[in-house]
Order: structure tokens, then C-alpha cells, then sequence
């Protein structure tokens, strides 16, 4: 990788996977122009549309460009035809959990913040979530998932195993002492030792690993306490470990403290690669009607940024979005009276960077896209 040229793969996807990821092509155009870097893009097929055009969810084509690319940017997969259909053999789904395993994608890194212009929309009441800010690490290759699974053929019983290793907690849980360290020296482990044989596993390795870390306060909660302190009281967590579906199911929920699960960006990290994805799925609901929140997947382009060591440009993408969120300048999860489409809130975003960048306007007074800010 040279210190300005980067090879990004980028995978659409389903649904809204290439309405959000072409706001984020937009937006990786303008940083490019701006901060002189050159990003090439190299498109994949994954998912439903990988199945519909190959029968391969995740064909090899997609597999070679992510290995050999410096990051890979990933919009969403699933298609009601697959939801819908509980005899399907093949699934888009399969083609993400693969990606991940065989890019060692084992740490699953889902920041939630709260935005000052956003507190009235979310549920929750103000003083409960005013300040919260924290940091999931979801285990990302192992337990559920990834388990043997087995329908019998008569359609009376299936299963699927769940399993840990040492090896697959032990990184991640270095990789979540060490945020603990940076941060406010307080690790959560949520998990459910009090029934579970791999959650007692990863609660042994983590109190294990707690002695390298004597300045990490470490806690644990079982995750079905964790599912109603995270909304009664989300401001006692900072950084949390879990494993895979827990982390998937908690952190979809902690979406709602933060106003919408469209603000939820996250990086899929391993010794060799790195896949930068919004927390969220394809919507299929909402896909071509230009309604979809792209914030979660241009805050992923600025954890893919920090990645590749571009904090500058990261710093910057997310000022421009902290800027569009506290000029009501969102889609309409967020705002259902005054609300733009997906790529107006992409442009404003780009516009925003461009133009601060080469100060050619002083912003407080500008009009920027098609619509006026209000
Ligand atoms: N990483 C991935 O690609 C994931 C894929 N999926 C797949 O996505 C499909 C739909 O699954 P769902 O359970 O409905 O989850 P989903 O995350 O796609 O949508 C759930 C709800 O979240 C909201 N939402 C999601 N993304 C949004 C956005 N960008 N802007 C505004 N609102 C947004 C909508 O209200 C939507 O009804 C399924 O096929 C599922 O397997 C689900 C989760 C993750
Ligand atoms: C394989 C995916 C559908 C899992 C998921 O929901 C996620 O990673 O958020
Ligand atoms: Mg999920």
C-alpha cells in the first residue's frame, strides 16, 4: 500500500447495499480530489444478486478482489425471496458469514453516539441517553453462526451448534481491553455464563487476560439483563465484549438510543483484512425509493479512512456529517416533517467536505444541493 493510492473493493450488495454505498463513492470522490488520494474501485457480487447472476453467493471473482484489495467497502445482503423461504438451500446471508471467515474478519467494532439535534428522536427519554458513547466488540467468525446446522430431511427437528475456542476469544478480548485502556477503563462482558458452557469459556479467558490489563475495570452481565440495561441505563456501558449473536442482536437494539439504526456504521477488522459495513441490513422495503439512511455506511468510509491511516480525512467526514445531523439535513428515519433523499444527504455531506476543504465558502451562510437548509 503506498501512502496515497488504495484499492478498495466495494460490495453493493442487495436491497439499499448500492443506493447507501453510492453516497459512499461520492463520498470517497470528493475526499479523494480534496486530500489528494487516489482510491480504485473494484465492484463484487455478493448476496442475492451474486446468487441471481452465478448461484454463488460468493463467488470467487468477489473472494480474489477482497483479498487483494487494501479495504473492502460492503453495503448489505438478504432478498425476501431468501426470508421468505425457509427451504432454500443456498442464501445470501451465506455469502457475508463466508466473506468474513475467509478474511479472518474476527472483531466486529460497532461504535453508538448520540447526536445534541437527534436526542428528541429517539424513544428513550433525554436525560437517559443524553452522552452515551460506547463501543461494541462482537465476535465475528465463531459460536452460532458458524456452527454445524442440520434440518432433517422429514422437517422435525434441526439445530445448530455453538462453539468457542480459546483462539477465537483471545484476540478479541485484547482487542477490547486495549479500547478499555484508551477509553474509561471499563469493560463490559456480556454473555450467559449462568446457562452456557462457551460463555463460561470466554468468561475464564477474560479473567485471565484481565491481569495484563490491571487498569481495566472488568464486568459482566448476563445479555438478557444486558437487552434492558442497555435502554434503561445505557450511559453505566462503555466498552462491551460479546460474542456473535449477541453482539448482532444488542447492538441493532442500541441503534435506538442513537435515533436509528441508519447511523450505525461499523469495521470488520482481522490480522490481514479489513471490511468497513453499516450495521443494518438491505431493507428491502425501502429499496429504489431513495429513503435510506446513508449515514451508517459514509461513517463506515470513515472508520475505513482511520484504517488506512487517513485520520484527517476521517476527522472530516465526520465533521461534515455532524454538520448535515444538526442542520435537520437527514432522511426521513430521523425527521419525518422536513426529510431529503438518500443522495441529497450524501451530496450534502460531499459538498460540505468539498467546500470547507478548499474554503471557498464560509459554511454558517451557504445554500448547498437542491434544497435549502431551514
Ligand atoms: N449485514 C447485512 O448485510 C445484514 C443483512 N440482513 C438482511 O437484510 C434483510 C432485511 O432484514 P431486517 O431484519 O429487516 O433488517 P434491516 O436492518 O434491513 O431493517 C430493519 C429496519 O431497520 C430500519 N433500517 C435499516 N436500514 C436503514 C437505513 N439505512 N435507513 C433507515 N432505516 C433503516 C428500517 O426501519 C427497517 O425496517 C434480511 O434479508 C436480512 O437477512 C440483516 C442484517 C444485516
Ligand atoms: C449474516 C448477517 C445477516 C448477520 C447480521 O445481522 C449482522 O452482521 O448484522
Ligand atoms: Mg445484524
Amino acid at each position: 500500500m503506498s501512502n496515497n493510492y488504495f484499492k478498495i473493493a466495494v460490495l453493493s450488495g442487495d436491497g439499499i447495499g448500492p443506493e447507501i454505498i453510492s453516497e459512499s463513492i461520492k463520498i470517497l470522490d470528493v475526499i479523494a480530489e480534496a486530500f489528494q488520494y487516489k482510491f480504485h474501485f473494484d465492484y463484487g457480487l455478493i448476496g442475492a444478486e451474486a446468487i441471481f447472476k452465478t448461484g454463488n453467493p460468493l463467488p470467487e471473482e468477489t473472494l480474489k478482489i477482497c483479498k487483494e484489495s487494501d479495504a473492502v467497502l460492503f453495503g448489505a445482503i438478504g432478498d425476501p425471496v431468501f426470508d421468505n423461504n425457509p427451504d432454500a438451500k443456498v442464501r445470501p446471508e451465506q455469502g457475508l458469514l463466508k466473506l468474513r471467515k475467509e478474511l479472518g474478519l474476527f472483531a466486529n467494532i460497532r461504535p453508538l453516539k448520540t447526536y445534541a439535534s437527534l436526542i428528541e428522536k429517539s424513544p428513550l427519554k433525554r436525560e437517559i441517553i443524553e452522552g452515551a458513547d460506547i463501543q461494541i466488540f462482537r465476535e465475528l467468525v465463531s459460536g452460532i453462526y458458524f456452527g454445524e446446522k442440520f434440518t432433517d430431511p422429514d422437517g422435525g427437528y434441526a439445530y445448530d451448534v455453538c462453539k468457542y475456542s480459546r483462539e477465537d476469544i483471545i484476540p478479541i478480548a485484547h482487542m477490547a481491553f486495549q479500547e478499555a485502556q484508551k477509553r474509561n477503563k471499563k469493560l463490559t462482558l456480556i454473555d450467559k455464563a449462568n446457562v452456557l458452557d462457551t460463555s463460561r469459556l470466554w468468561r475464564k479467558i477474560c479473567q485471565e487476560i484481565a491481569s495484563e490489563y490491571p487498569d481495566v475495570q472488568l464486568d459482566y452481565m448476563f445479555v438478557d439483563n444486558a437487552a434492558m440495561q442497555l435502554i434503561l441505563n445505557p450511559k453505566q456501558f462503555d466498552v462491551i465484549l460479546t460474542e456473535n449473536m449477541f453482539g448482532d442482536i444488542i447492538s441493532d437494539e442500541a441503534s435506538v438510543i442513537g435515533g436509528s439504526i441508519g447511523l450505525l456504521p461499523s469495521a470488520s477488522v482481522g490480522e490481514n483484512n479489513a471490511l468497513f459495513e453499516p450495521i443494518h441490513g438491505s431493507y428491502p422495503q425501502a429499496k429504489g425509493k431513495g429513503i435510506a439512511n446513508p449515514i451508517a455506511s459514509i461513517l463506515s468510509v470513515a472508520m475505513m479512512l482511520d484504517h488506512l491511516g487517513l485520520q484527517a480525512a476521517a476527522n472530516k467526514l465526520r465533521q461534515s456529517v455532524e454538520h448535515a445531523i444538526e442542520n435537520k439535513y437527514v432522511t426521513i428515519d430521523l425527521n419525518t416533517k422536513q426529510y431529503y433523499s438518500t443522495s441529497e444527504v450524501g451530496s450534502f455531506i460531499a459538498d460540505h467536505i468539498r467546500y470547507s476543504e478548499k474554503s471557498y465558502y464560509n459554511f454558517e451562510n451557504v445554500k448547498i444541493g437542491k434544497s435549502t437548509i431551514v
